[in-house]
């Protein structure tokens, strides 16, 4: 049984230099102690979802118009000693397997019954791999509040017979919140360390909102804006893992730094051409914030997939993805391999197969029909014809 904080007499300040409608609203009536209170949950404590409880709860400890206690929605596993992980990161304070060696804060509770995690939340931070999302949502229709908002963290996307779906659009359509993403330049093992990053945050039409999520997660190593633009934001985070597979082949067959960034070019040139034509609302601004170019170098230089992929170039792509995965990152999930396997399916969809050699590529390298040096012969062609960049 997950325990219960109770919030302490509340000394809180109320949002500093950033007042908000709420706080002015609260005020003018003279009663800030009455002012709405936001109760936050977070679905998914891997390493992204771990850091992400972290930096929230150090806000919610500081901003009046939250609730202290954050609560950890945790996919329970026994560990190698027995004991549950839920059990020990109540009682350590830290995510031993996902996170270890980092206080998430006293304030953060974990609980193992998804129902129950999310009951009384104001505020849901979705933060799971993407693959877990459908079967997450099922079980929450109808099970959240009525005045709920949304966030997503997760990097990809599903693929259906109907089409392809964004997971801010599921989340959306299966349990009727509005959800906004937030996506950037973000290894988690290096924020949850406090080294100083960015992120984005993509909404759509209520910017109070978007502001409320930024105050959330902003501190001072991690600095958070808003853009109005929850596909382009959402896609920049999705498509860059899977140019970060073509990075980590890169690697493993040691081409060298001139050969990685004209992947990264490629990729980047791909993920604009892909997003657009997915959604013609998307801005070219986008590109430009934390979640677009600066995420796109990122995870080509120190990420997972990166790494993962660099592994199977390495050994000839005789050992699998799914293999290596779970050698190298011990619980932690690739998203680009599937994500490769999505965005095929929509270029088979949509008959444009011919207009992204370096997509296409990565997921044919994937499943074993392309040799992993395929990777800079095929992508050539973009720069050869230069297709995606006619987009
Ligand atoms: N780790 C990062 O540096 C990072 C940074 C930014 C964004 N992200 C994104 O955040 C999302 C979550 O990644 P992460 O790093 O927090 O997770 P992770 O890869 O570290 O951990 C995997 C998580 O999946 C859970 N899980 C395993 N089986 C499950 C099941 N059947 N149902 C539900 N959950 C299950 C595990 O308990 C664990 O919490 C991904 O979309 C990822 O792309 C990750
Ligand atoms: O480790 P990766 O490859 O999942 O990338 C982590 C983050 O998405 C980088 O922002």
């Amino acid at each position: 049984m997950a325990p219960s904080l109770e919030a302490p007499q509340n000394n809180k300040q109320l949002e500093g230099g950033e007042i908000t409608t709420e706080d002015i609203s609260a005020r003018s009536n003279g009663h800030e102690m009455n002012q709405k209170k936001y109760r936050v949950t977070i679905v998914g404590s891997g390493n992204w979802g771990s850091v992400a409880a972290k930096l929230i709860a150090s806000n919610t400890l500081k901003l009046s118009s939250f609730h202290d206690e954050v609560r950890m929605w945790v996919f329970e596993e026994t560990l190698q000693t027995g004991e549950k992980l839920t059990d020990i990161i109540n009682q350590t304070n830290e995510n031993v397997k996902y996170l270890p060696g980092i206080k998430l804060g006293k304030n953060v509770v974990a609980d193992p019954d998804l129902e129950r995690a999310v009951k009384d939340a104001n505020m849901l931070v979705f933060v799971t791999p993407h693959q877990f999302m459908e079967g997450i949502c099922k079980r929450l229709v109808g099970k959240i509040k009525g005045d709920a908002q949304a966030i997503s963290l997760i990097k990809g996307m599903e693929v259906k017979m109907e089409g392809p779906r964004m997971i801010s659009s599921l989340i959306n359509e299966q349990l009727g919140v509005n959800c906004c993403v937030l996506m950037g330049a973000n290894i988690a093992n290096e924020i949850a360390v406090e080294k100083f990053s960015e992120a984005t945050i993509g909404y759509r039409e209520d910017e109070e909102v978007a502001q409320r999520w930024v105050r959330l997660f902003s501190t001072p190593y991690f600095l958070v804006s808003a853009v109005q633009d929850v596909e382009g934001v959402e896609l920049c985070g999705t498509l860059k893992n899977v140019v970060a597979i073509a990075a980590g082949f890169v690697d493993g067959l040691e081409m060298g730094n001139n050969t990685k960034a004209a992947i990264m070019r490629i990729g980047l040139k791909e993920m604009k051409a892909f997003s657009k034509l997915m959604f013609p609302s998307v801005k070219d601004s986008t590109f430009f914030e934390s979640c677009g170019v600066a995420d796109l170098i990122t995870t080509c230089l120190g990420g997972r997939n990166r790494k993962v992929a660099e592994a199977f170039a390495r050994t000839g792509g005789k050992r699998s993805f799914n293999e290596l995965e779970a050698e190298l990152l011990q619980g932690q999930k690739l998203q680009g391999v599937s994500t490769a396997r999505e965005v095929y399916e929509v270029l088979n969809q949509r008959g444009w197969q011919e207009l992204f050699p370096l997509f296409r590529t990565v997921h044919e390298i994937c499943i074993g029909r392309l040799p992993p040096s395929a990777i800079v012969q095929h992508s050539g062609s973009a720069t050869k014809f230069s297709v995606a960049g006619r987009l």
